[in-house]
């Protein structure tokens, strides 16, 4: 994060490194009351920087945590600079801690890269607390199942509108993907419709989105978190870029709060006011006396939806896609059981999920193959606990490699490959892995898990029903290899892959297309 460019900042990074580190520890040993007992096993630390080198050496730190779990087990002690870091391995363990005693592992660790990036209006990134509970209080009412299914006309909606943008320019399907996953948010919380191509505020959403991606995780906010002081150095300073990035970022994320909610206000008692989340939530305020306070409230709700609700659907069908051309055979399975139940005279609809058991896998291993998060988020332990005779200490970063537990190969042999059929039981039903732990951990788990898995599955069996999605082909015809690349940060994507996408069938037309849509129930 800090980009030190000279060896003068070196030597004085790590002097102030130093006198921090030795401070810390100090002042830890001298209040600790569970000392006498050991953390659990970890790799060997460095001086003063523990093992920030190796954790941020690669753009694959769940990678390397996986190896260390290879090693030293399901729950790892690591230091990240002066932070103490819990790596759980295994969804035993993340039971165990964030779930079982949830009420001590609930907090986020405080990283000073979502403060200076603007991100902090995010329900995501609150500390455990009162604040929290009013944000999560109105997120849970407007995204329980019951709620959840009042969205589904408009999931649908949004899904046919992408079907139609995918027949018309299928080479721009990553695109056509976002847009429709950030439109159908922006539609459900603001009421607001984005333009079919390049809409303004898509652009904002995308661009702050993809920025904070990178830079909010404990590993890159690790330098400024151990230093806050470099938070004080002027932009122009040698390795202080980040400053000048954080202030775009700012701009950016001020945008996104506030353009789309000053949209719903303003439209709302107008004849042209389309009901949605925000409309619901300033009606409800109308007479309060700290009517301001709750504004902000909503806002922060409200933006965090478009956050949590956006990148992470469409980072799923990005993986979705991608498969489906690696694994034709899963593609052509799934094909066959909506061509038996649905036909090919009619769009799916949500009464033939029940009757889709290979979609539903698809779906699962949709979630499982490539974890959107693969790292979760963050949770940070409330007070010192002991774990299995280890130690974990008040304030603790607590990081749930939700990528180990995906690749367990006792649970799933074989992990890399894309394998609907492990979520069948012996009996051919489905069996019960949901992949919970690809959406958190206790009372942080996803409130928008119920409204993901629905907006998601009807794009697969839709996309499925209708398209055909093979290898790119070079001037021979011959199939372009793939070796797929995935991004960063807390949440991830495949990076741009070369893809052929043609309509199943000659019959399905732009006529024959609209013509099914007008007649979908
Ligand atoms: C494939 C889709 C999604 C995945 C994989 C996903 C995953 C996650 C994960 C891993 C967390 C952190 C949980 C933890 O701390 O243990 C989270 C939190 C959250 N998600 Fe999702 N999510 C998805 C879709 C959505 C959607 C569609 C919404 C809203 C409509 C949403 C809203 C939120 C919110 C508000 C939080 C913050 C919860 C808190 O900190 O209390 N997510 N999500």
């Amino acid at each position: 994060m800090f980009e030190v460019q000279n060896t003068r900042s070196v030597a004085l990074v790590l002097s102030l490194f130093a006198i921090f580190g030795i401070a810390k520890y100090l002042v830890r040993k001298a209040s600790n009351k569970n000392g006498h007992l050991r953390f659990p096993p970890g790799p060997p630390r460095l001086p003063i920087v523990g093992n920030a080198l190796e954790a941020t050496n690669s753009d694959k730190p769940w990678v390397t945590y996986k190896k260390w779990a290879d090693v030293y087990g399901d729950i790892i002690y690591c230091r990240m600079l002066n932070q103490d870091v819990i790596i759980i391995n295994s969804e035993k363990v993340a039971k165990d801690l964030l779930e079982k005693r949830s009420s001590n592992y609930s907090d986020r660790p405080f990283l000073n890269t979502t403060e200076i990036f603007g991100f902090m209006f995010n329900v995501l990134f609150l500390r455990y607390g009162d604040k929290w509970r009013q944000h999560r209080r109105l997120l849970h009412d407007k995204l329980r199942t019951a709620t959840a299914l009042s969205y589904r006309p408009s999931q649908m909606h949004k899904t046919h509108q992408l079907l139609i943008d995918m027949l018309e320019t299928p080479e721009n399907f990553a695109y056509h993907l976002q847009a429709m996953m950030i439109s159908t948010i922006m539609c459900l919380t603001y009421g607001y419709e984005t333009a079919r191509w390049r809409d303004p505020l898509v652009a904002t959403i995308e661009e702050a989105i993809g920025n904070a991606h990178e830079v909010t995780t404990p590993e890159a906010s690790a330098v400024l978190d151990a230093l806050p002081l470099l938070l004080h150095i002027p932009s122009w300073f040698p390795g202080a870029g980040f400053k000048r990035r954080a202030r775009r970022s700012r701009e950016m994320f001020s945008d996104m709060v506030e353009k789309p909610f000053q949209y719903t206000k303003s439209h709302m008692y107008s004849d042209k006011a389309v009901k949605c989340i925000v409309s619901d939530l300033l009606a409800t305020i109308k007479d309060e006396d700290n009517h301001d306070e709750f504004e902000k409230v909503i806002k922060s709700v409200a933006s965090t939806l478009v956050v949590g609700g956006s990148e992470t659907t469409m980072s799923t069908l990005l993986d979705f896609v991608l498969a489906m051309i690696l694994f034709p055979d899963v593609q052509k399975r799934a094909q066959t059981e909506i061509d038996s139940v649905v036909g090919s005279d009619r769009l799916p609809n949500f009464d033939d999920r029940s009757s889709l058991p290979y979609v539903e896998a698809v779906l699962r291993e949709s979630h499982r193959w490539h974890p959107v998060a693969p790292l979760g988020v963050a949770h940070a332990a409330v007070d010192d606990d002991i774990y299995e005779g280890y130690r974990i200490p008040k304030g603790a970063t607590v990081v749930p490699n939700v990528w180990a537990m995906s690749q367990n190969e006792a649970k799933y042999p074989n992990p890399s490959e894309f394998m609907p059929e492990r979520f069948f039981t012996a009996d051919g039903k489905l069996n019960d892995d949901m992949i919970h732990y690809a959406f958190g951990f206790g009372r942080r788990a996803c409130p928008g898990q119920h409204v993901a898995n629905a907006g998601v599955w009807a794009a697969i069996v839709s996309l499925l029903a209708i398209f055909k999605f093979t290898k790119a082909k070079d001037d021979q015809g011959k199939g372009i290899g793939i070796e797929p690349q995935w991004t960063t940060g807390i949440a991830i994507h495949p990076r741009a892959f070369p893809c052929h996408i043609e309509p199943r069938s000659p019959d399905i037309t732009f006529e024959k297309l609209h013509q099914m849509i007008s007649h979908f129930t």
